[in-house]
């Protein structure tokens, strides 16, 4: 059984806050700060270049690779590390095109914008009359036939927490003849994923936001073992050359998902990473998923009886991440009263409130509490204030 009072223990959670926004930024882990300062002490400030080899810093990109594997069910040395979960995108899709003749890539609008774009960005530069076409969730099943060269999906979608059906859509895809990319940015320590068993093609994560790795923590890729030695990574870095100190002007790919590697790696961030990761041992997913499923099952029941907001995600806790979501038209101003309150969730345009449950450092009480703020958020009429209605920067 994980012991959830002791992974708790490992985060810093600020006084009088109830973070519910995990899926967005996760927090501080204790040991990070320590964890970088010792590597700024002592392997940058006091082994300089020699790091690289000293360190093990080259090496850093697959070691994380692994640790990530474990967590989405990837074989060993099959994931990589680095630059943002936009470019890991990018990759995935340019190297899953490459495996087919066809031209359109098949998406969904709950996917998450940088990766339409990604898409849209990638089809002008090829210029062979690629097509994005994006459907509704719901329909992404029915829509898939011999037209469609690829698949490209969020697991669990991003603002309603819907969950697709990872196994069964990848199993109907390839019956077609289609590749699949899943990008995991929403699933990668909140919920079971086995990317090995489903026989996902291509998949892609963030690790600021479950895995908790901190504000520009690198993302991860996966590619399957029967296309690591052939796919073609697109962005031709360095380091993802087959023998990148032997500087020859010609580009070879490296072994297997090294090739996925683009330039430097960024070590200040792998070292809060790696803190970050230690919460991991001794969770069993199974039991994560539970404890998950739990906390929003008893924040919808808890908000439900309190206020009359409308449920955005599947009630069906099986269909949903782990999120939950509730609509209000003005949800914008509701979220900021409720900050104002210390419940920090977040809004998502056009009505969406959004709430994320970590049981990693979330507790039931905890749950209780935010609803029970909400709910006098709303019945009292506080959210209404002018300085709720101000909007910032970032959301
Ligand atoms: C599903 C998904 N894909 C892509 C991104 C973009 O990631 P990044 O900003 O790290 O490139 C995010 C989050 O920002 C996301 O949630
Ligand atoms: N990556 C983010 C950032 O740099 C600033 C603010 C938010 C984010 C996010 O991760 C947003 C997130 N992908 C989402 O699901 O909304």
């Amino acid at each position: 059984m994980t012991d959830f009072a002791a992974t708790r223990c490992l985060f810093h959670l600020p006084e009088g806050m109830i973070y519910l926004d995990g899926n967005s930024l996760g927090p501080l882990p204790k040991s990070a700060a320590e964890r970088v300062a010792a590597m700024m002490r002592d392997e940058w400030g006091e082994m300089l270049i020699g790091g690289w080899n000293r360190a093990g810093w080259m090496a850093q990109p697959m070691a994380l690779g692994d640790r990530i594997g474990a967590l989405i069910g990837a074989e060993p040395g099959h994931v990589t590390v680095g630059d943002t979960l936009s470019i890991k995108v990018y990759q995935a899709l340019a190297a899953a095109l490459a495996m087919t003749d066809r031209k359109v890539i098949l998406s969904d609008n709950g996917n998450f914008p940088s990766d339409l774009y990604i898409a849209e960005g990638l089809i002008g530069t090829l210029g062979r009359g690629h097509e994005l076409r994006v459907v509704e969730p719901e329909a992404v099943e029915d829509t898939l036939d011999e037209s469609i060269g690829v698949l490209m999906l969020t697991e669990v979608d991003y603002r309603t927490g819907r969950l697709h059906d990872m196994k069964g859509l990848t199993e109907k895809a390839h019956a077609l003849g289609i590749v699949t990319v899943w990008d995991l940015a929403h699933s990668a320590g909140a919920l079971s994923v086995d990317v090995s068993g489903t026989r996902a093609d291509f998949a892609v994560g963030c690790t600021y936001k479950y895995l908790n790795g901190g504000p520009g923590a690198p993302a991860f890729i996966y590619v399957a073992p029967r296309h690591a030695e052939t796919a073609r990574p697109a962005l031709c870095g360095w380091l993802g050359h087959e023998a990148p100190f032997a500087f020859d002007p010609d580009y070879r790919p490296g072994a297997g998902v090294e090739r996925m590697r683009v330039g430097t790696p960024p070590i200040l961030q792998f070292a809060a990473l790696n803190a970050a990761l230690d919460a991991w041992d001794g969770v069993d997913m199974a039991d994560l998923r539970a404890a998950s499923q739990r906390l929003s099952e008893r924040f919808i029941a808890e908000v439900e009886a309190r206020t009359d907001l409308v449920l955005a995600s599947p009630r069906d806790p099986a269909r949903r991440g782990s999120q939950v979501s509730f609509r209000h038209p003005d949800g914008y101003a509701v979220m900021q009263a409720l900050i104002a309150r210390g419940v920090i969730g977040d809004f998502r345009a056009p009505d969406i409130l959004r709430f994320g449950f970590t049981p990693l450092y979330l507790g039931e009480e905890e749950v209780v509490e935010a609803a029970a703020i909400l709910s006098e958020i709303l019945t009292t009429g506080t959210w209404d204030r002018a300085e709720f209605h101000q909007r910032q920067a970032v959301t």
